[in-house]
């Protein structure tokens, strides 16, 4: 499949923003619960270095995404898959199989895709393009891969808590586009800019707004829904306090990373939202000229 796959200048533009992105959500700190350049957050088998290490692997993978958004029109999902299923092989072999960025895997897929469409289609790649190509491109997945489910097989946690919980996980933020980012990280890491955050300040407070929302999978994993209230209502008391726009607001962050680390809770699916928060702002200003 990568063979037949050559990529070109622009898919390799989108594919580096993809994996700036990646970085930029694991370099972020204080992140509650989550692993970052000075913690392990709530992992005993990952850390820092893991991230890169995966990161650096699953780069190589970006610039493909892209090109089958250039290439094709037809069975878009499948093919994402293919390369993703490949990435994923990569990233389990070099963290000595630990799930770093599964979900990051398959958002960048269909992020990267639909660059690639919005480029082919001559349609600009913002975020109101990227989140309907999306939905386009995975229409249905919630009904055809939870709602039918064969409880037989072995189970994936997403598949075991929608039949639990009826809870869609990643498969719904996708199918509705991405609603989270745009919604919440967005205007909340753009918020952080305007109010003059760096990068990493308006990063974290972006990831609080996503924590306030997402129906993270992760945390409904380790700790059940009582862990997702938790989560969601120290991510509310955050904002509350100014996010981290005031020196209150960000003690309280502070604070909030020892009670996940406490509790075992790490916001995995909100981590990677942030990334894709960011990946999103980013394509905006590449669009733009701004910034690339
Ligand atoms: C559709 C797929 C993503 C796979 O779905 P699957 O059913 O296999 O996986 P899920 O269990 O549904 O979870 C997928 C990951 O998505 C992230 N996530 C969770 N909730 C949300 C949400 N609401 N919105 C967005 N993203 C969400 C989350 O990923 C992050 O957390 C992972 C780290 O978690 P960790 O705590 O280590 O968890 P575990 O290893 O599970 O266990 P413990 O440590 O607790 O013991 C890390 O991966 C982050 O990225 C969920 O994990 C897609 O993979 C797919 O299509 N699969 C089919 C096979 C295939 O074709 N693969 C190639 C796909 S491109
Ligand atoms: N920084 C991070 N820490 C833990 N799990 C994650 N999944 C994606 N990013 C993560």
């Amino acid at each position: 499949m990568l063979q037949s796959l050559l990529t070109d200048e622009f898919s390799k533009n989108v594919g580096r923003i993809l994996t700036e992105g990646m970085l930029v959500e694991v370099k972020s700190h204080p992140s509650p619960g989550l692993v970052s350049p000075f913690s392990k957050g709530s992992h005993r088998d990952m850390d820092y270095n893991t991230f890169l290490r995966s990161t650096a692997a699953l780069s190589k993978y970006m610039p493909y995404f892209v090109q089958i958004g250039l290439e094709y029109d037809d069975d878009i999902l499948k093919r994402i898959r293919k390369i993703g299923f490949l990435a994923e092989k990569d990233m389990f072999s070099v963290t000595s199989g630990v799930n770093t960025q599964k979900g990051l895997i398959f958002l960048c897929g269909l992020i990267g895709a639909s660059v690639g469409r919005c480029r082919k289609l001559n349609l600009s790649f913002d975020r109101k393009n990227i989140s309907n190509i999306i939905k386009d491109i995975t229409k249905g997945i919630v009904e055809r891969e939870l709602k039918n489910i064969d409880v037989n097989k072995y189970l994936t946690n997403g598949e075991r808590l929608y039949l639990m919980y009826g809870i869609e996980g990643i498969r719904g933020e996708v199918e509705r586009g991405l609603p989270t980012v745009l919604e919440y990280g967005l205007p909340a890491f753009e918020e952080g800019l305007k109010i003059g955050l760096n990068l990493n300040d308006s990063s974290v407070h972006s990831l609080i707004h996503i924590m306030a929302e997402v129906e993270d999978t992760t945390v409904i994993n380790r700790k059940g829904l009582k862990g997702l209230y938790l989560m969601k209502d120290h991510a509310k008391n955050a904002i509350y306090l100014g996010g981290m726009s005031t020196k209150q607001g960000r003690l309280y962050i502070e604070k909030m990373d020892k009670n996940f680390i406490r509790e075992n809770i790490s916001p995995g699916g909100a981590a990677d939202l942030l990334a894709v928060t960011y990946i999103i702002y980013k394509l905006e200003k590449m669009e733009n000229n701004d910034e690339i």
